[in-house]
């Protein structure tokens, strides 16, 4: 139409979002790659912006990915918009969730939360949709937490960060060894050969799981991380949650199965939960 100037689109490629069409609001967070603030684009959509600190990511490769990412859409994954690549920090746009990460969310909400298990089930089983969804498209997470999904209105549950660890530079971070490596949502083949997969995702949903139905407490309490792996590759597993169905909590150990074969996928497991709650509620 006549009122957007022609070149508008041709100039960039539809992943890469002009900066002069953000305003930038609030900071929602931040943490070791850089700022998080709300946001509106094109005057109205409203956006978080995750500003990356420069070296904290291979940018590169992540804007290369960008393009794959921005195509992957469902209604439980965070949707990325496009990133701001031609100048630093680049911006990574997504959409906006206006209660924030789900582990906050369930920690907050703790009181009125407990006494609710079809809502647990059911942010489980809206994660697990989305989850299901990137499985169909063959990609993996690598960091999946209750930390990494947001919720939006309505009790709407979303994962974010999707394959955004491959990009990470600190390797406290990637490294199994490392000081940040998310060790206790990690089964033992990444333990111990870092060997990633939907299967290792599904693991780390198990966890995830065990962090709705307790309302956010962190996995194996105080252990350390050292503790945590010697007790995972001996076949220990997360206790029953207090609040927490037996037929749940036996869909979350089979998530905890020591063989990547022998877990569930979240095809069948979506499968599975929808089940549960159907009989449960
Ligand atoms: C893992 C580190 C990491 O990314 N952390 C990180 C921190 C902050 C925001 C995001 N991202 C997004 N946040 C929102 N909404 C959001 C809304 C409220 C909020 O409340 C903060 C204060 O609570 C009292 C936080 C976030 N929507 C989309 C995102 F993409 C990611």
């Amino acid at each position: 139409d006549r009122s957007v100037p022609a070149t508008a689109g041709l100039s960039h490629d539809k992943w890469e979002i002009d900066p002069q069409e953000l305003m930038l609001l609030e900071e929602l967070g931040s943490g070791q790659f850089g700022v998080v603030r709300r946001g509106k684009w094109r005057g109205s959509i409203d956006v978080a912006v995750k500003m990356m600190k420069e070296g904290t990511m291979s940018e590169d490769d992540f804007i290369e990915e960008a393009k794959v990412m921005t195509k992957l859409q469902h209604t439980n994954l965070v949707q990325l918009y496009g990133v701001c690549s031609k100048n630093r920090p680049i911006f990574i746009v997504t959409e906006y969730m206006r209660h924030g990460s789900l582990l906050n969310y369930l920690r907050r909400h703790e009181q009125s939360l407990t006494s609710n298990q079809g809502l647990l089930l059911d942010m489980c089983i809206q994660v697990c949709k989305g989850m299901a969804y990137l499985e169909r498209h063959n990609y993996i997470h690598r960091d999946l937490a209750a930390r990494n999904c947001l919720v939006g209105s309505e009790n709407i549950v979303k994962v974010a960060d999707f394959g955004l660890a491959r990009y990470v530079l600190d390797d406290q971070y990637t490294s199994s060894g490392g000081s940040k490596f998310p060790i206790k949502w990690a089964p033992p083949e990444v333990l111990n050969y870092t060997r990633f997969s939907s299967k290792s995702d599904v693991w780390a949903y198990g966890v995830l799981m065990w962090e709705v139905f307790t309302c956010g407490k962190m996995p194996y309490g105080r252990l350390k991380n050292s503790e945590v792996v010697e007790k995972v590759q001996k076949g220990l597993i997360l206790e029953k949650p207090k609040t927490c169905y037996k037929e749940v909590y036996d869909v979350m150990r089979k998530c905890w199965s020591q063989l990547p074969e022998n877990r569930p996928s979240f095809r069948v497991l979506k499968e599975q939960l929808i089940g549960v709650a159907q009989r449960l509620l």
